[in-house]
C-alpha cells in the first residue's frame, strides 16, 4: 500500500486520464460517485439536510457532483459556494452549470453574513479545500471553518479536511475542519497518520477511484502502509516436514527485581509467535516465577536481582534484549560490553534503548540490521526533541539510515523505518496502550527473526500481528479498556489463522 505525495496524485490523475481515455470531468464524477455511495450507505435518512460547502477548485468540484447526486436521489441539499477566489477550476465550472440547470439551491458565501445556519442533525459535506491547499485559510473562509466546527452537525470531508496541509504541519489550528469522517481517494494520506493531526482526522476511509495501476505500481514512494496484503506477501507457510529446529531459538534477555513479568510476557509471546525454542536470561530472583508460568521456556540466570554478566550458554538465532532490564550501574556496564560484541540478530527495547541513549557512542556500535523498538519518549532520548511530526519522521529516517538498523517507532500507526523508507502499520487500536504491550511486541519480533524473517520483515509482520490481536479481541470479547498484554498473546493463534 503506497502513500503518494500530492505531486504523485496529480501525476496519477494525468496517467489515468491518458491510459483510460477519460476526461478529468469523468474522473471527478467517479471520485464523487464513490463518496456519494459511501455517504448514502452510512446516512440513508432522506429527511436530513446536507450542507455541501464547495471551494473554487476541484475539491469544490467534487462537492458539486455530490450535491447533484444527492438531489437526483431525493435528498435535501443546500450547496454553498465559498467564494474565496475569482479563479474557478474548469471542472468546478462544468459541474456548477449542471447543478444550476437542475435549479438546485445554491448560494454564494462571500462573507460572514452569507454563512449558513447549520442545525443539530444536519450533515456538512466539506469540499472547501483538498490537496491543493497552499496556505492556511484566512478571512471569512477561516471563520466559516470555525462556524462548521462549532456546529452540532456531523462533518464529512471529501479527500482532506479543509485547511489540513498534505505535507507540512498545521500552522493555524483554528483554520482546519475537524471532520468526523474523511473520504479520501485511492490511497491513504500521510497527514492522516500523524498524531498532531488527530483532532482533524478521526475516522477515514480510502475510496477506490480506479487510478492507473501501472502508475501506482511504479511510483517510488518514501511512505507505505503495512496491511494484511503486504504481510501475506512474505509470510512463510510452514512445511510438512519441518521440526522445532527449523524455527530457531529465541533468547530473551532482561528482567530485574520487580520487573520479571516483562520477561514472562516477552518469552511467552515469542513461544506463541512460533519460535522453535525459547530461552530466557534473567536475574536469579525471577527463576521460580519464570519456570512456573512458562514451562516451555528454558531459563539461565545471572546475578541475584539484576543482570550484569551477560554470560549465558545458549546459542540463539535471535535475541530480544531489554524488557524489564532496569538501569542498574552494573547492568549498564555489562550491557555495553555485551552489546558491542553481539553477533546474533537483535531486537532492542525499553531499558536497552535507554542505555544506548545514555552512552551516545553506543549508537555507532549498533550491529547492522538490529531492530530498535522505541516509544516516542525513548526515541526522543536517542535523537533529541523534534518540532513536529514531520521533523520526527525526518529524524526517524535519518537515524535508521545512519545506523543501518530498523527503527520501530511505536504509537497509533507505528512507523517502521529502514533504508530510507517508512511503513505505517495499519492494524491495532488504543487497546494496545496497556502495560506489557511492548514486551509482547519484543517477543513476537524476536520469534520472527529467529524463524528466518529479515529484520524488516520481522518488524513489519510482528507489528502487524501485534496490532491485529487487539483488533480481533475488541471485535470479540474485550473492550479497549479491558484488553491486556496477556490477551494479546492469547489472540496470536487467531491472527495467524488469517494468514493461511
Ligand atoms: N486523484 C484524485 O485524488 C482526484 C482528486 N480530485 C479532487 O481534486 C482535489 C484537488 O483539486 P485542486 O483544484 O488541485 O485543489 P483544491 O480544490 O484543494 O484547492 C485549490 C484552490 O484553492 C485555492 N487555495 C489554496 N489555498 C488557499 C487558501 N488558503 N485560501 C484561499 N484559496 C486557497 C487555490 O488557489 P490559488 O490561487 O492559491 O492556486 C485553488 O483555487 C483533490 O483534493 C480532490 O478533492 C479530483 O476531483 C479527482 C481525482
Ligand atoms: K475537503
Amino acid at each position: 500500500m503506497k502513500i503518494l505525495s500530492a505531486k504523485q496524485i496529480y501525476e496519477a490523475d494525468r496517467a489515468t486520464i491518458k491510459s483510460q481515455a477519460i476526461s478529468s470531468t469523468e474522473l471527478m464524477e467517479r471520485a464523487a460517485f464513490a463518496c456519494y455511495e459511501w455517504i448514502i450507505k452510512r446516512f440513508p435518512d432522506r429527511s436530513r439536510l446536507f450542507h455541501v460547502c464547495c471551494g473554487m477548485g476541484n475539491n469544490g468540484g467534487d462537492g458539486l457532483v455530490v450535491s447533484r447526486l444527492l438531489l437526483e436521489n431525493g435528498f435535501r441539499v443546500h450547496t454553498h459556494l465559498i467564494n474565496f477566489s475569482e479563479h474557478r477550476s474548469d471542472d468546478f465550472k462544468v459541474n456548477l452549470d449542471r447543478l444550476i440547470e437542475m435549479k438546485a439551491l445554491v448560494t454564494e458565501v462571500s462573507g460572514v453574513a452569507d454563512f449558513p445556519t447549520i442545525e443539530h442533525g444536519d450533515l456538512v459535506i466539506d469540499a472547501i479545500f483538498g490537496i491543493g491547499l497552499k496556505r492556511s485559510p484566512s478571512g471569512f473562509t477561516k471563520k466559516l471553518i470555525q462556524r462548521i466546527n462549532n456546529s452540532k452537525a456531523g462533518i464529512i470531508s471529501l479527500d482532506f479536511p479543509s485547511g489540513l496541509f498534505s505535507a507540512s504541519t498545521v500552522t493555524d489550528k483554528e483554520a482546519v475542519i475537524r471532520a468526523n469522517h474523511t473520504l479520501t481517494f485511492q490511497v491513504p494520506k500521510l497527514a492522516f497518520l500523524l498524531p498532531d493531526n488527530q483532532e482533524y482526522v478521526k475516522e477515514w476511509q480510502v475510496l477506490d477511484i480506479g487510478l492507473d495501476k501501472d502508475y501506482l505500481n511504479s511510483a517510488d514512494c518514501l511512505y507505505h502502509g503495512s496491511d494484511l496484503e503486504l504481510n501475506k506477501g512474505f509470510y512463510k507457510v510452514r512445511k510438512k516436514f519441518s521440526h522445532k529446529g527449523s524455527f530457531g531459538h529465541s533468547l530473551l534477555i532482561g528482567g530485574s527485581f520487580g520487573k520479571i513479568g516483562a520477561m514472562v510476557l516477552a518469552s511467552r509471546a515469542a513461544l506463541k509467535a512460533g519460535s522453535g525454542l525459547v530461552s530466557t536470561y534473567i536475574p536469579k530472583c525471577g527463576y521460580t516465577a519464570m519456570q512456573s508460568t512458562n514451562p516451555e521456556v528454558m531459563v539461565e540466570v545471572d546475578d541475584e536481582n539484576y543482570i550484569q554478566y551477560f554470560n549465558f550458554k545458549t546459542n540463539p538465532t535471535a535475541i530480544g534484549l531489554g524488557p524489564g532490564l532496569g538501569t542498574h550501574l552494573k547492568t549498564k556496564k555489562g550491557f555495553v560490553d555485551f552489546f558491542s560484541n553481539c553477533k546474533a540478530p537483535m531486537v532492542i527495547d525499553a531499558d536497552g534503548l535507554n542505555i544506548i541513549a545514555e552512552f551516545s557512542d553506543l549508537s555507532e556500535l549498533i550491529p547492522e540490521n538490529t531492530i530498535l523498538t522505541p516509544h516516542p519518549k525513548e526515541f526522543e532520548r536517542l535523537v533529541g526533541k523534534w518540532h513536529d511530526d514531520y521533523a520526527k519522521l525526518d529524524k526517524l529516517l535519518a537515524y535508521s539510515q545512519q545506523h543501518n538498523c530498523v527503527v520501530v517507532l511505536k504509537g497509533a500507526y507505528t512507523a517502521i523505518a529502514h533504508q530510507g523508507k517508512v511503513w505505517f502499520n495499519m492494524s491495532g487500536n488504543p487497546a494496545l496502550a496497556t502495560a506489557g504491550s511492548g514486551d509482547v511486541l519484543t517477543g513476537i519480533i524476536t520469534a520472527l527473526l529467529s524463524q528466518g524473517y529479515t529484520s524488516l520483515e520481522a518488524s513489519l509482520l510482528g507489528v502487524y500481528i501485534h496490532g491485529r490481536t487487539a483488533d480481533l479481541a475488541v471485535e470479540e470479547n474485550e473492550s479497549i479498556e479491558s484488553f491486556s498484554a496477556t490477551d494479546a498473546i492469547d489472540y496470536l493463534g487467531r491472527v495467524y489463522k488469517e494468514f493461511v
